[in-house]
């Protein structure tokens, strides 16, 4: 797309398959897009094989839209709440310190890829939180096989490809393509397995409880959350969304608490370690950007574990994530919009079920935005105040469907780098990368990132 965008200026369109897809990168259009025109692009690009999205009973946030979308998204929101946070930190910080206790052993020996370390770790814990998982589970949790599996599926797989080319086909292609990956166990398959079997277990659970008298308690994880998510927020049939059939009763039903499960596993693996990865090669690299980091780190974290009000006292590290974000925008495809009634972005007419899909990696990098050092890592760029447009970074999206997820990954993030570097310095050596090879297709991952871990005195 970035040499496309290169040859072909700001806005052009192509076709994928049957579909009309217009790339963007103006900004203004894009703030249009994603902000002021929202409730005429409340969908995001359809994944292949995501089947009726406004009917089918297993649909999770990220792929509903209209009034579901609302619905769903209200009943998420509380999840993620600084609250909620505050009582998962715990869990986190204990999934950040089992990782420097397995990364010890690497400390002062040869080099070795830390990417594998943060899967193991992102995975731990969405695991325990969303999945009722009880303790740590480093390097012996099937999933994190399974879900990586799918992230580097190419969309130009046969499967994905018929998809693509022809949508009207694509209720067939998922029915196919379920039935098949049950048969021979596929990862898709055995992830949708795995969150379901923890979703009835809990719901069992919570009904034996009751037959006992028992009243449930704080909730463990998200599942009970979302068992007794009711949203506050007024939704009523007929607003400007979309006029499909609706499902406005305002629980979860059990197939969607799954599939929200399903999601969550998903969205918050790949991601966090993928951004992990980068700002530990980035770090690597630029060894006096480090030594600050540290520093901070230091002035702050004097203790065995860390407080959720310090995270938010770590400012040079905040510079480093959004920093690394930057050059490194690994979830760009997910900021697409597909267009629910005709209208206009800009000055160009848009017909509804036409695809709009930023181009976020040349926005990220264009030395007109970001001056002459944009391809280099300088974290000092977000410590003043700029008023660069409003679209200028948007690793997490933009607008009402903004990534529900950004505040989890930043605290995920904060803990891992904080544990690590109190006690070791990430180091740059002969095998370490000149250039990451990037891989995949829903997210963009490094191949590796080899890297030493130096003990600090
Ligand atoms: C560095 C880490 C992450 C990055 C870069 C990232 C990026 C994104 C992006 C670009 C979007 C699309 C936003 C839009 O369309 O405007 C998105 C949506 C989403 N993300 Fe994340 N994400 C990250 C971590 C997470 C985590 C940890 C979770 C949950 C555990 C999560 C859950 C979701 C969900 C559910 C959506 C769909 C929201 C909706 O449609 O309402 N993400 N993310």
């Amino acid at each position: 797309m970035k040499e496309w965008t290169k040859q072909y200026g700001k806005v052009y369109g192509i076709y994928e398959g049957l579909i009309k897809v217009l790339v963007v990168s103006d900004l203004d259009m894009l703030q249009e897009l994603f902000i002021k025109k929202f409730d005429y692009f409340h969908g995001r690009k359809n994944l292949v094989l995501q089947g009726d999205v406004d009917n089918d009973d297993r649909v999770h946030v990220f792929e509903a839209r209209g009034l579901r979308w609302k619905r769903l998204r209200a009943l998420s929101n509380p999840t993620f709440s600084s609250s909620a946070l505050k009582k998962i930190h715990g869990t986190v910080e204990d999934s950040a310190l089992e990782l420097v206790r397995l990364l010890s052993p690497q400390a002062d020996r040869g080099a070795f890829n830390i990417h594998v370390y943060y899967q193991e770790l992102t995975m731990d814990i969405i695991c325990r939180i969303a999945l009722g998982q009880r303790t740590t589970n480093f390097f012996n949790n099937p999933l994190v096989n399974f879900v990586s599996n799918l992230f580097m599926r190419s969309m130009r797989w046969p499967p994905f490809l018929f998809g693509h080319l022809i949508p009207p086909a694509r209720p067939f292609i998922k029915w196919t393509f379920l039935k098949i990956a049950r048969l021979f166990g596929l990862s898709g398959s055995k992830i949708y397995e795995i969150a379901t079997d923890a979703v009835h277990l809990r719901l069992k659970q919570r009904e034996e409880d009751s037959k006992r008298g028992i009243e449930p308690g704080e909730p463990a994880d998200f599942i009970d959350l979302f068992i007794d998510a009711v949203s506050d927020e007024k939704i009523e049939d007929g607003s400007d969304f979309s006029k499909s059939e609706l499902h406005i009763t305002k629980r979860l039903t059990t197939p969607e608490i799954i599939a929200q499960c399903f999601v969550f596993l998903l969205a918050g693996f790949d991601t966090t370690a993928n951004s992990l990865a980068y700002a530990s090669y980035l770090l690597a690299k630029h060894p006096e950007k480090q030594k600050r980091l540290i520093q901070e780190v230091d002035e702050y974290c004097k203790g065995e574990t860390i407080e959720y009000e310090t995270l938010g006292k770590l400012k040079y590290m905040d510079c480093v994530a959004k920093e690394a974000l930057r050059l490194y925008p690994l979830a760009a495809f997910a900021s697409s919009r597909t267009c629910m009634k005709d209208t206009t972005l800009g000055d160009i007419e848009i017909e509804k079920e036409t695809t709009v899909v930023a181009d976020v990696w040349t926005i990220h990098r264009d030395k007109t935005i970001w001056g002459a050092d944009a391809e280099e890592f300088v974290p000092e760029r977000w410590e003043n105040p700029s008023n660069r447009h409003i679209m200028s970074w948007f690793p997490f999206g933009a607008g009402p469907r903004t990534c529900i997820g950004m505040r989890l990954a930043y605290m995920e993030e904060k803990l891992a780098l904080a544990h690590i570097l109190k006690r070791f310095e990430i180091v740059a050596g002969p095998e370490t990368e000149k250039e990451l090879q990037l891989l995949g297709s829903t997210t963009v991952s490094p191949e590796s990132v080899t890297i030493h871990l130096k003990r600090r005195e």
